[in-house]
């Protein structure tokens, strides 16, 4: 079954002789319990696809299904509310006089008629805070009490509190050092894989989506040039950008991560 769709999307900013389009025609699906890999350089329409799914910005054309219901418009609203992303930025995405436990609740508040997604997903902020790998006493903190990491594992607990059907991660480990990226990945990976969760996740770091990611589609300036399994696309890439991305990893033959 397939869990999240996107179909022919355009996506521009701006009017007139400013208008940049910034999604061209992109069309890919992630079959539910499997995560894709959206891979590209700056500016290639990574985050503008993520944003249209979840309402931030209007799609030109095109459509993104969850579970083969648009969410766009205001129809899309209940397929919408299945969609939910990680930023890259935790300062931000969390609201700094909010407790973290508070932040949590409105997260399970917000997915109180969802369908269960698994059954070993708790519903309580204490328990996704342990799902998470903190300690339900971090509940009474305030985000500017945690570290970057930690307060990007409150950001996901949040998120899977809300039982979304398919979950955007844009850049999540990027703002993090080194070591604390690992955490976060092996993190990622271990609900990836007790769940079955299905994903999109973005980044610009090709061992950090092969790593994580099952699927891959690179895109350049706003256009889906390759998708395939993610070593293959990775081991023998067609297109010049998805060359010019693996060119710029001298490393790529070496894990940068261990996987779990
Ligand atoms: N609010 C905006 N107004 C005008 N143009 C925008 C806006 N947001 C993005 N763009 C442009 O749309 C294009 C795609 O941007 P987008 O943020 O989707 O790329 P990205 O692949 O996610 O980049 P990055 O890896 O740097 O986050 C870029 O040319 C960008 O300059």
């Amino acid at each position: 079954m397939t869990a999240f769709e996107v179909r022919d999307l355009v996506v521009g900013y701006g009017r007139g002789a400013r208008r940049v389009r910034a999604v061209r025609g992109v069309g890919f699906a992630v079959p539910a319990g499997t995560t894709l890999g959206l891979l590209g350089e700056s500016g290639s329409g990574k985050s503008t696809i993520a944003r249209v799914a979840v309402g931030l910005e209007q799609a030109t054309s095109g459509d993104v299904l969850v579970d083969g219901e648009s969410v766009l418009g205001p129809a899309g609203r209940r397929a919408r509310s299945r969609v939910q992303m990680v930023f890259q930025d935790p300062y931000s995405s969390l609201d700094p006089r909010m407790t973290v436990g508070r932040s949590i609740a409105e997260g399970v508040h917000a997915g109180r008629r969802q369908p269960k997604v698994d059954g070993s997903l708790p519903d309580d902020p204490a328990g996704l805070l342990e799902l998470v790998g903190l300690d339900p006493s971090f509940a009474r903190r305030l985000p500017h009490q945690l570290s970057g990491g930690q307060r990007q594992r409150v950001a996901l607990a949040r998120a899977l509190g809300a039982r979304p059907a398919v979950l955007l991660a844009d850049e999540i480990t990027s703002a993090l050092d080194v070591s604390v990226q690992g955490t976060v990945l092996n993190l990622f990976r271990r609900i990836q894989r007790d769940l079955g969760l299905s994903s999109v996740f973005i980044s610009h770091n090709l061992a950090v989506v092969r790593y994580v990611c099952d699927q891959v589609a690179v895109l350049d300036r706003g256009e889906l040039v390759e998708m395939g399994p993610v070593e293959k696309v990775l081991s023998e890439p067609e297109h010049p950008a998805t060359r010019a991305l693996v060119a710029a990893v001298p490393q790529i033959g070496v894990p940068l991560f261990t996987r779990v």
